[in-house]
């Protein structure tokens, strides 16, 4: 069976009230409840939260009654690694044995059912520890991302033997998003971080990649989900 889950905590300092702020007509969250509840291979569904109004609404929908989250994985420094470990565990003993564990990150509206379904086939294709979204970066630390050294002059990040003086030229980085993941419950229930096991990408293109986190975010996911709807990209 695989679990979807969404994690969404209540404090966002970024975005005020941000999971359950409307966009675009609906609750942020509701994007990605929607997209797990109408995937037919998703078996059932849990929200992890602090919020007792997320909680009541996710529940409601048909969400796991697993509670709300612990007050020590819900602060603003809490790895997510934790929050997935708590949902697998308080969800197992409700539903049963877990197969895939799919997390979409409420931030990531922009995603359509196609990227959940690439995900969980090449995870299933490939059987890796975990699979994760990932798109192009769009700035790259071995050519156009620079940090000041000691005396504060700039330097190239990532600097490599002779240079590197062309985008094409540089190394392929990736950035990590929040689009979709999916975990092997055994790797999930025993390592301590995600990156101790094989985690694979997952490449989507930089337009569906756009997390919330800033107010700047929001108001240009809104203009991009605008788009999608607009151009029939996704129905809901
Ligand atoms: C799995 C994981 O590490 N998730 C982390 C995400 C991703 O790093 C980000 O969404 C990728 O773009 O960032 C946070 O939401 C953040 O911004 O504070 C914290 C969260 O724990």
């Amino acid at each position: 069976m695989i679990l979807g889950h969404i994690g969404a905590r209540k404090g966002s300092k970024g975005v005020p009230g941000k999971n359950f702020r409307t966009l675009c007509g609906k609750p942020l969250i509701d994007w990605s409840l929607d997209q797990l509840f109408a995937n037919a291979r998703v078996g059932a569904v849990v929200v992890s939260t602090d919020d007792p109004a997320i909680y009541a609404h996710a529940v409601a929908r048909g969400a796991l009654d697993i509670g709300l989250r612990p007050a020590e994985l819900a602060t603003d420094t809490a790895p997510k690694w934790g929050v997935w470990q708590h949902a697998l565990a308080a969800s197992e003993p409700l539903y049963g044995p877990v197969s895939a564990f799919l997390d979409l990150d409420c931030t990531s509206p922009l995603r359509i059912p196609e990227d959940i379904d690439g995900a969980l086939d090449k995870f299933e294709a490939e059987h890796p520890d975990m699979v994760m979204s990932v798109c192009e970066a769009r700035k790259n630390p071995y050519f156009n991302l620079v940090e000041p050294d000691a005396t504060g002059a700039l330097q190239v990040s990532k600097p490599l033997p002779g240079g590197v003086w062309a985008r094409q030229d540089a190394p392929v980085v990736y950035e990590h998003v929040g689009v979709v993941y999916v975990l092997a419950p055994a790797y999930l229930r025993q390592a301590r971080t995600i990156y101790e096991g094989r985690v694979v990408p997952f490449v989507l293109p930089s337009e569906r990649c756009h997390d919330i986190d800033t107010p700047y975010d929001f108001r240009l996911v809104e203009f991009l989900l605008t788009e999608q709807l607009n151009a029939g990209v996704r129905k809901v």
